[in-house]
């Protein structure tokens, strides 16, 4: 059994996700609160190298059903590794990215059908979703435009997908909003940075006054 809070942010490229996780990382740490930041794919060693195959600009000729397989082991990898430990520890998990990514991604935006990526999921966490998710939405436009002005941020072999291709993830995220209304939860992440961080730590001083 887990102690711990299980919260993970979503969204587009570019939405935000790692500028606002920084900012809750500061709060959580005045608060004193027991807690570890951690990203999807990646976290821990073996996650890193499998991040590394997926993202390669190199590996153009990945197939759709390889690229969803790939992302479900690094997700189990982390999940045993680091995610659920520090969850029986009572720590709260704030995680750059889990499931709903491949559902929106690989799940919508790929075709692959989100029933027929959430199956696979569900052998790779064994049924253990977040306790909250909170959903960036931003217009893929905006969101790969900032990524064009983060000098430094390396471009990967999904950031080079076609426009077309990211509408779709932001439409697959709809969706998702829509069947898990009592978990996800969005946030407005055209706002400034102060108020798409303020919005971010009111949400989760909520859920964690909740538990
Ligand atoms: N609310 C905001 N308004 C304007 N610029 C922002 C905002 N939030 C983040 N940015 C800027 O946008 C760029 C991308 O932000 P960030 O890396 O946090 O996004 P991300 O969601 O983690 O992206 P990805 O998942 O694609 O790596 C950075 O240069 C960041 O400073
Ligand atoms: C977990 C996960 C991620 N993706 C995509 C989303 C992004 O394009 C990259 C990760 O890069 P980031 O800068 O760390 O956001 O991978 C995906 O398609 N499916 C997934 O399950």
């Amino acid at each position: 059994m887990s102690r711990g809070l299980f919260i993970t942010i979503e969204g587009p490229e570019g939405a935000g996700k790692t500028t606002i996780i920084g900012m809750l990382e500061t709060a959580l740490r005045e608060r004193g609160l027991k807690f570890i930041v951690t990203r999807e794919p990646g976290g821990i060693p073996i996650a890193e190298q499998i991040r590394e195959v997926i993202l390669n600009k190199e590996n153009t000729a990945m197939d759709a059903r390889t690229e969803a397989l790939l992302y479900a082991a690094a997700r189990r990898q982390h999940l045993v590794e680091k995610v659920l430990p520090h969850l029986q520890e009572g720590s709260i998990v704030l995680c750059d990215r889990f499931i709903d990514s491949s559902l929106a991604y690989q799940g919508y935006a790929r075709g692959l059908g989100i029933d027929e990526v959430y199956s696979i999921n569900h052998f790779a966490i064994e049924g253990k979703m977040p306790d909250a998710t909170f959903y960036f939405d931003i217009d893929p436009e905006i969101g790969l435009n900032r990524i064009g002005q983060h000098k430094g941020r390396e471009v990967n072999r999904l950031d080079l997908e076609e426009i077309h291709f990211h509408k779709k993830v932001r439409e697959g995220y709809h969706l998702l909003l829509n069947r898990f209304k009592d978990r996800i939860l969005l946030i407005d992440a055209s706002q400034s940075v102060e108020q798409v961080f303020q919005q971010s730590l009111n949400n989760l001083l909520k859920v964690l006054d909740k538990q």
